[in-house]
């Protein structure tokens, strides 16, 4: 593959490195990396935290690049001064090949325990499952979706506590990690789709090497019939408002829908977004500054 990505790094203040950690990922749907920015001996002397660390994220260098570094650095501008009193340092930009993004990636990445039975492990890990345990092997790729971010997480945490799910869909399928779990948790049938055809490239991949079988689609999901009984998005908060009216009418009779990425800020536009549909808001569970709602409809 020749395919390139803008690795985009800002040096930031160490307290600041959350919040536009959150940012990046949300705007490019992609992870970020985190390490310590190198500081010569004498700025280390005496401190147990360098003050400054580099959060990098990747990006398609596309039309719209431009217009995303220029709300990173007006997001970095307007609230760095919370967290110090050192100007910013302006972002670089740098192209790198898609298998040192990946390569990057590895370091990040261990396996973990997610809910109860669940674990997502890198292909290159050794891993001893205890009986009950359901694995999925994934290792970092093109798409969003490791297990790492708490808005997969949280995503995993409520399909695995509605039991046996029935036929599922995912909805922003990403790396295909819901799908992945929906099925190995005993889904009947998984339906994954997601605009960017080169994540559903990677999905395919995972669910292959996992010896999972879901329908992978870039189908629109107004154009994907029938109904199920748990739907999952894992979107930003204003796409899932948006997309409202669809979500909802692909959830079946007494089935359940899950929708994560919202930040906790952004939780009463969601639950304003969602008041007409005719679902019931069930459960809302949190992680740092992450919210998931878990919806259900009437029998
Ligand atoms: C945050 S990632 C979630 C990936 C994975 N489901 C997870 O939970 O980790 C969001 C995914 O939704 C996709 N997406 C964004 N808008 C979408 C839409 N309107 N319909 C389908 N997929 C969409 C993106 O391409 C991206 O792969």
């Amino acid at each position: 593959m020749n395919k390139t990505w803008a690795e985009v790094a800002c040096e930031v203040p160490a307290a600041m490195v959350d919040l536009l950690a959150d940012f990046l990922v949300e705007l490019s749907g992609n992870g970020v990396s985190i390490d310590n920015l190198e500081l010569d001996t004498f700025s280390l002397d005496g401190m147990d935290e360098p003050p400054v660390k580099t959060v990098r994220a990747y990006f398609t260098p596309d039309a719209e690049l431009e217009t995303k570094l220029a709300a990173v650095e007006r997001f970095i501008r307007e609230n760095a001064p919370d967290y110090g009193d050192a100007p910013p340092a302006t972002p670089t930009v740098t192209t790198i090949r898609e298998e040192d993004w990946a390569t990057g990636w590895r370091q990040h990445f261990s396996p973990t325990r997610i809910g109860r039975r669940l674990v997502i492990k890198p292909t290159w890990e050794p891993f001893a499952p205890e009986p009950e345990d359901l694995v999925i092997e994934l290792d970092p790729g093109m798409a969003f979706g490791t297990g790492t971010h708490p808005t997969t997480r949280l995503c995993l945490e409520a399909l695995e506590k509605l039991g046996r799910p029935g036929d599922v869909l995912d909805v922003g399928t990403g790396s295909g990690i819901l799908a992945m779990a929906a099925s190995k948790l005993g889904a009947s049938r998984v339906v994954g789709t997601d605009i960017d055809p080169d994540a559903v490239e990677v999905a395919r991949e995972n669910c292959a090497m996992n010896g999972v079988t879901a329908e992978l689609t870039i189908t629109p999901l107004a154009d994907i019939p029938g109904q199920f009984a748990v739907v999952l998005a894992n979107i930003l908060a204003e796409d899932l408002v948006r997309m409202a009216a669809d979500l909802t009418a692909k959830v079946a009779p007494g089935g359940a829908l899950i929708l994560s990425g919202i930040l906790v800020e952004r939780e009463p536009y969601v639950i304003d977004g969602f008041a007409a549909t005719g679902l019931a808001l069930a459960e809302t569970t949190r992680e740092g500054e992450w919210s998931c709602l878990l919806y259900r409809a009437a029998k």
